[in-house]
């Protein structure tokens, strides 16, 4: 938790002006039995109308001091907490930001947004209860004690008898509740989950008419997490009434021994009645305590998984920026030597993969499903490090660019291009924040983008709905290509980016990528061996292992995969045709 250490620093001079607030609240709220007692002693009990009139007054003076002090502790502690949560979630969103691949798969997508959203508000509630209950309820609760033992020492032998038992029954409520929030919070990491898969599948699970079984699904998880919910409510709210039993004992042990007091004339009624809301005051305080200490079991059981993501070691893959090197500048050059990749220790994906692809250059990659294409590119982004072999671009060890300078070189247009919300320039634009609209054009015209898009309401200012669900997988796939192309990289990788164009458009984006390629450097992979027949070079992966490389002609010849992959979809081109 040593973490939360840096908020505690930002926020402590506001934190202690609130306790002063609170420290006013709790000592108005400890004058008044004093005050009341004496009212009844030497007012009522003496019919003194002066003593009544001056202490009644300066009890009602009182009040609205605590009053006051409340209304300020209240502003306070509702602002610290509120920017005591947004700072956590800032540099939490930023750390997960700055995770590894591996990091991410780790821990899971679903379980970091409820570390992002349901655990800081578990804290957060934490940090607002300390300056409300945390610190005014032992301020409280000592104080009436004290002034117990003022008021009557022995009657207050009474409050030792059961403070340790109170304490026990505390201690006992942290030590057993606090696996089973932990639990809560693992189960609303799979509620999530299941909430997750659901939207970025929605189609699918209509289409499949599958909604019953989604359902089932969630009823699942949702239940699991319901029930541990309820298990551990279940759980901490025994805690509660034994408190106030104990507590209650003790006020009708007090009532009793004092009632002798007053028999004997040894004690005042005044004082008896002082001496009970003292009691009462101090039991409010202890089931303030225990309902504190619950918050404080939940919220360490959020920071413990905030603090897991937060400690985790930074991802140390990039250097600041890119390392100078003594190697020769090839520009846009691309190898691949010897390079060996594992996603889980001992089980390679891909295996002494070695290749190189010259400047301006296209390479195509084919193979079949699963056998490391994609991967390939992901080593080529850095989101992983190769277990062996190295990879060099531009002459230069991967290792040694600095991030900004690498991405900046490389673009990719992924397998299932993501849009975001916002016009279609802005999605290209997305590419290079500061391009023209000239830029823009132009990066759509090689995409084959611009004629469809003029054609969209509003053109470039048209709407692009979130991810991008008011287009078709064509359009999508051609905006997500000018975005890539906008950033004029060096590399450029096209993973099966025009799958979901027709044969036409596809042979369009090609030519024209070539032609106004200025010596960019290509990388395509793709199924249709038309997509890669004009390919510089063409390299067949299977199972993580180059089966075979050469340009269109060559692997007609010496790949038995390329050669029925081309076969078979100049059938399917021919059944269509007829
Ligand atoms: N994040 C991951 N964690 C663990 N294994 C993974 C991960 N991503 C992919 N794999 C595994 O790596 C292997 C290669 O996957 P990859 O996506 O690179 O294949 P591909 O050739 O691009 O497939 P496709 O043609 O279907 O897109 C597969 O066996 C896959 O299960």
């Amino acid at each position: 938790m040593g973490y939360l250490r840096v908020y505690w620093t930002n926020y402590r001079i506001r934190f202690l002006l609130a306790l002063f607030f609170l420290s006013g609240e709790a000592l108005a709220d400890l004058l008044q039995p004093a005050l009341m007692s004496r009212i009844v002693d030497q007012g009522v009990a003496l019919r003194n109308m002066n003593v009544i009139e001056r202490l009644g007054f300066l009890m009602l003076a009182i009040t609205a001091m605590g009053a006051i002090c409340a209304s300020f502790r209240n502003l306070l502690s509702g602002i610290i907490s509120q920017r005591f949560a947004q700072d956590l979630r800032q540099d939490l969103y930023i750390k997960i930001q700055s995770l590894s691949q591996q990091q991410v798969d780790q821990i899971g997508n679903a379980s970091l947004i409820t570390r992002l959203t349901n655990d800081v508000t578990r804290i957060q509630t934490f940090v607002n209860g300390l300056m409300r209950i945390m610190v005014k309820a032992p301020l409280v609760g000592i104080g009436s004690l004290m002034m117990a033992i003022h008021l009557n020492a022995r009657l207050s032998l009474v409050l030792l008898g059961i403070a340790p038992i109170i304490a026990a029954i505390i201690f006992l409520n942290m030590k057993i509740t606090y696996p089973y929030f932990h639990k809560v919070q693992t189960a609303l990491d799979s509620v999530n989950r299941a909430m997750q898969n659901f939207l970025a599948g929605v189609r699918v699970i209509k289409v499949f008419n599958r909604s019953d079984f989604e359902q089932r699904h969630f009823r699942k998880y949702n239940k699991d997490f319901s029930d541990k919910a309820a298990a551990a409510t279940k759980i901490s709210s025994l805690f509660g009434p034994l408190v106030n039993l104990t507590v209650n004992a003790g006020i009708i042990a007090i009532l009793w021994f004092g009632a002798i007091g007053v028999h004997q004339g040894s004690m005042e009624v005044g004082s008896i009645i002082a001496f009970t809301n003292y009691m009462t005051q101090l039991l409010f305080a202890i089931m303030m305590v225990n309902h504190a200490f619950t918050m404080m079991v939940r919220a360490r059981a959020s920071s413990e998984r905030i603090g897991e993501v937060m400690n985790l070691p930074p991802a140390k893959r990039f250097t600041a920026q890119s390392k100078p090197t003594d190697a020769p500048p090839c520009q846009g050059t691309l190898l691949f030597d010897h390079v060996t990749f594992a996603y889980q220790e001992g089980l390679p994906v891909l295996h002494d993969l070695t290749f190189r692809v010259n400047r301006g250059e296209t390479l195509g990659i084919i193979g079949p499903v699963a056998s490391g294409k994609t991967t390939l590119t992901r080593l080529i982004l850095r989101l992983y490090d190769p277990v062996k072999g190295t990879i060099r671009f531009n002459g230069q060890d991967l290792t040694t660019f600095g991030e900004d300078d690498l991405r900046k070189k490389i673009a990719i247009v992924p397998q299932h291009s993501l849009l975001f919300s916002g016009s279609v320039s802005d999605n290209i634009r997305w590419g290079s924040e500061g391009a023209s609209d000239k830029a823009v054009r132009e990066a759509a015209e090689i995409a084959d983008a611009d004629a469809f898009i003029r054609k969209l309401p509003g053109g470039y200012h048209a709407r692009v709905g979130q991810a991008g669900v008011n287009l078709s997988g064509g359009q999508k796939q051609r905006i997500a290509i000018a975005r890539a192309l906008i950033r004029n990289p060096d590399l450029l990788i096209l993973d099966d980016a025009t799958s979901a164009v027709d044969a036409r458009t596809d042979k369009t984006i090609r030519s024209r990528l070539k032609n106004g390629q200025n010596q960019m450097t290509c990388l395509l992979i793709s199924q249709k061996a038309s997509t890669l027949k004009d390919a510089d070079q063409i390299i067949v992966l299977n199972q993580g292992r180059i089966e075979a490389v050469g340009d269109h002609q060559r692997l007609m010849a010496c790949s038995s995969f390329y050669h029925s992959v081309c076969e078979q979809q100049l059938e399917e081109k021919e059944a269509t045709e007829e």
